[in-house]
């Protein structure tokens, strides 16, 4: 079993959608609903209970936050990803003990994600107390979670990506011959590798439970693909790729920092292509993101797992 883990969202109803799977909630509508105000403590099946938080300490300027806490056989804390800084990182009650899962929303884009899951990791790794050093924060996984757009035809609408790399799919350059990544300019690189296991358990937990899924690589873009001839594009340049989204490669750089594997799950909202906004079904797809994490929490999250070396992400794909 992962001790600890951080599921990086982007927005507060992608992380409504995991908390509440990661809680038992169940599938439907009424699922969609935002966590509101309501009781500190409400139980919850499967003998969670959930609890919510009026407020959090940030610094001024930072996303006003809804936490919420769910503790249980796994624990959960949604907050915004403004930076703390450490004489002000004592939460306003104790870390719970045993197994703790971290619900972040972290905003839109590679460079919040990246900000915001490193804050988190570093203030975890703080802590741990005077001798733990920087690259020993107390996360076991990293997971970037949320809504995307998905290739056609292997990633319908509904069905849930799980990444078997993730990938910086605009970190180049252009050129008159076409594009170049970053290996090939000679500084950096745009692919983090997910550890084979943890992919492949991931996967298995959602066919167990009959989630329509598929395995490949998750782009990162900072543009929300809109065209046919940019989604040709991507597709010839990664032919395996299977979705895109906006934040994986922020989540993964900060997690490779601290040598924390991660994985990057995501449901698809919409196909890659012509933007035609009519067609997103943010909804289904909230509602199979929740889905996927009730599973995952009643099975890959809490089942012993053996240490998972993070992937040299140097590796080719
Ligand atoms: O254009 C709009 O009207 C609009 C309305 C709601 C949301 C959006 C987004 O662009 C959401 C971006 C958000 O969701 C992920 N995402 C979902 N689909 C895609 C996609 O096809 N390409 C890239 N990112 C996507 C992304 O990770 C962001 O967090 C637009």
């Amino acid at each position: 079993m992962a001790d600890r883990i951080l599921i990086v969202t982007a927005v507060a109803a992608e992380a409504d959608s995991v908390a509440r799977g990661l809680t038992g909630g169940s599938r439907g509508p009424s699922g969609r609903t935002p966590i509101g105000p309501g009781p500190a403590v409400q139980p919850l099946p499967g003998g969670y209970a959930l609890r919510r938080h009026a407020s959090a300490i940030l610094l001024p300027g930072a996303i006003t936050p809804s936490p919420l806490s769910a503790h249980g056989p796994l624990s959960g804390t949604v907050s915004a990803g403004g930076l703390v800084p450490p004489a002000l990182a004592q939460s306003p009650e104790p870390v719970p003990h045993g197994p703790v899962v971290d619900v972040l929303v972290a905003g839109v884009g590679p460079a919040a994600a990246a900000a915001a899951t490193s804050t988190a990791l570093a203030r975890a790794a703080l802590g741990h107390g005077p001798t733990a050093g920087p690259r020993t924060a107390p996360y076991d996984l990293v997971v970037s979670a949320g809504i995307a757009g998905g290739f056609q035809p292997d990633a319908p609408l509904g069905a849930i990506v799980v990444s078997d790399a993730i990938v910086a799919a605009d970190l180049g350059a252009e050129t008159p011959d076409g594009y170049l990544p970053v290996e090939e300019l000679g500084f950096g690189h745009s692919v983090h590798r997910v550890p084979d296991a943890l992919t492949g358990r991931i996967a298995g937990a959602l066919a167990d439970g009959v989630q329509r899924h598929v395995v490949g690589p998750v782009l990162t873009v900072s543009t929300v693909t809109g065209t046919a001839e940019r989604a040709a594009e991507l597709a010839r340049r990664h032919p395996r790729a299977a979705a895109e989204a906006m934040e994986g490669f922020g989540v993964a750089e900060a997690a490779a920092a601290y040598g924390v594997p991660v994985v990057e799950i995501r449901a698809v909202s919409n196909p890659v292509g012509p933007r035609d906004r009519a067609n997103w079904r943010i909804g289904q797809a909230m509602d199979s993101l929740r889905y996927a994490f009730q599973l995952l929490g009643s099975t890959v999250f809490v089942e012993p797992m053996d240490p998972i070396d993070p992937r040299d992400p140097r590796e080719s794909l």
